[in-house]
């Protein structure tokens, strides 16, 4: 069995961002960009005023104050500057509007004083100011012909809003994966169906809503039963896709077909089990340009695999760098203890309590059933060799992505 950072990193080797699309900027918040941008524009154009006041010479304020100035003109934003301002003069201008040439700095209004004086309108400057001094420069936000974004970068609403300011309307994004869902068990039926006997599929339904999450575009192939045929059959079905996830049937049971159905269907398999609990049955190949995870059928081990291993592979097809949440720090509330062998993914409640973040183990910890997951807010990590961890220890946790 595959030690679970071994594993991780296997499956994550196997993923390289898809080919870039140009899509609109309302469709590309949250993905990465799929290509370096260079800036078209110079942002802000020109070196403007930060604050409501008075442009000045720096070099005219280095005398006893106050200094009297002449005001030459107001600048508001959208109008061009006509006079330059000269020594022993200065211009009124408006947050957001263009320096005049001449003026190397910016006194605001609130350390001036007017004057009205039959020689024309005069300002008196109360404090001295250096060069730059509420000047946002020219190129700030963007120099022409320089990269204006890194191609990864991940698209938040700032990072649109300069693309936006560039007068571009679509950005390339590596396009979303397309992944195919199939629930394998004699025992499943759809929840609109009646039961008779069998259980609900609720691992299909979850993992699409777990691919949407992270981006991806979920198709449900339904339900195969437990036969090599059946499942080989639906497995060929779904070879134009760019990730099939099945689930079940890849333990050591006697209908355990999913594997032999993989390799009927030329898929070669990358690794089968991993030392983790729970998760362990879990099985990942490639054919072509398609990636296949077999995971296993129990609820919420199809749950956790998922965050631990096709979540960060559904992030690198969409050529993101970051492929999932960074761990963070808390405090284990509670007591745990296990036989070494397997790395436990304990689900926890994680709150904050007295300035650190306390996660607290969910009741039941069994893979089988789904509130084991339901009000989970992390997984925590319980190093395979590990055999207690006692309350209060520092742990890293996982964020996971299930959560409303
Ligand atoms: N002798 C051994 N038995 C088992 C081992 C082992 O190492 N030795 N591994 C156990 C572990 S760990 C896991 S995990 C399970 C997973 O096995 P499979 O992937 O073969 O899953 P199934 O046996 O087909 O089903 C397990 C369980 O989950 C239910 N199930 C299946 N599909 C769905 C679905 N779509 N929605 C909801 N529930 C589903 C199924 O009814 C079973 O109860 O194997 C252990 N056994
Ligand atoms: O790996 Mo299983 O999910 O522990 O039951
Ligand atoms: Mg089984």
């Amino acid at each position: 069995m595959l030690p679970v950072e071994d594993a991780r990193a296997r499956a994550l080797a196997l993923a390289t961002p898809l080919p870039p699309e140009w899509v609109r900027l309302e469709e590309a918040l949250g993905r990465a960009l799929g290509a370096e941008l260079i800036a078209q524009r110079t942002l802000p154009p020109w070196d403007n005023s930060a604050m409501d006041g008075y442009a000045v010479r720096s070099a005219d304020l280095t005398g006893p104050l106050p200094v009297r100035l002449a005001v030459g003109e107001t600048i508001h934003a959208g109008s061009t500057p006509r006079i330059e301002v000269r020594p022993g003069t200065c211009a009124r201008i408006m947050t957001g509007a263009p320096l005049p040439p001449g003026a190397d700095a910016v006194v605001m209004q609130e350390r001036t004083q007017p004057v009205q004086s039959p020689e024309g309108p005069s300002v008196e400057i109360l404090e001295a100011v250096s060069a730059s001094n509420f000047v946002r420069p020219r190129g700030e936000d963007a120099r022409a012909g320089t990269p204006l974004l890194t191609q990864g970068t991940p698209l938040g609403i700032p990072e649109l809003g300069l693309i936006i300011a560039q007068g571009m309307m679509t950005v390339p994004v590596p396009r979303r994966p397309r992944v195919a869902i199939l629930s394998t068990g004699d025992e499943l039926c759809r929840a609109d169906e009646a039961p008779e006997g069998r259980i609900v599929d609720t691992n299909a339904p979850s993992l699409a809503l777990a691919v949407m999450r992270a981006g991806g575009l979920p198709t449900l192939l339904g339900i195969a039963r437990d036969t090599q045929e059946e499942v080989s059959a639906r497995l060929a079905d779904a070879q134009s896709f760019d990730v099939v996830i099945s689930s079940a049937g890849v333990s050591v049971g006697e209908k355990d077909f999913v594997k032999a159905a993989l390799q009927e269907q030329g898929v070669e398999l990358n690794f089968w089990r991993v030392a983790i609990k729970p998760g362990k049955p879990l099985v990942v190949g490639r054919r072509g340009g398609t990636l296949y995870f077999g995971l296993p059928g129990n609820p919420t081990s199809s749950l956790v695999t998922f965050e631990l291993f096709v979540r960060p592979v559904l992030r690198r097809l969409q050529g993101h760098v970051d492929v999932e949440p960074p761990r963070v720090p808390g405090r284990l509330d509670g007591e745990l203890r296990k036989a070494p062998g397997l790395a436990h993914y304990i689900r926890v409640a994680a709150s904050w309590r007295d300035g650190e973040l306390w996660a607290r183990p969910l009741a039941t910890q069994t893979s089988g059933a789904l509130r084991s997951a339901a009000s989970a807010t992390h997984l925590l990590h319980f190093p395979q060799e590990s055999n207690s961890l006692a309350h209060g220890v520092n742990v890293a946790l996982l964020p996971v992505s299930w959560t409303a």
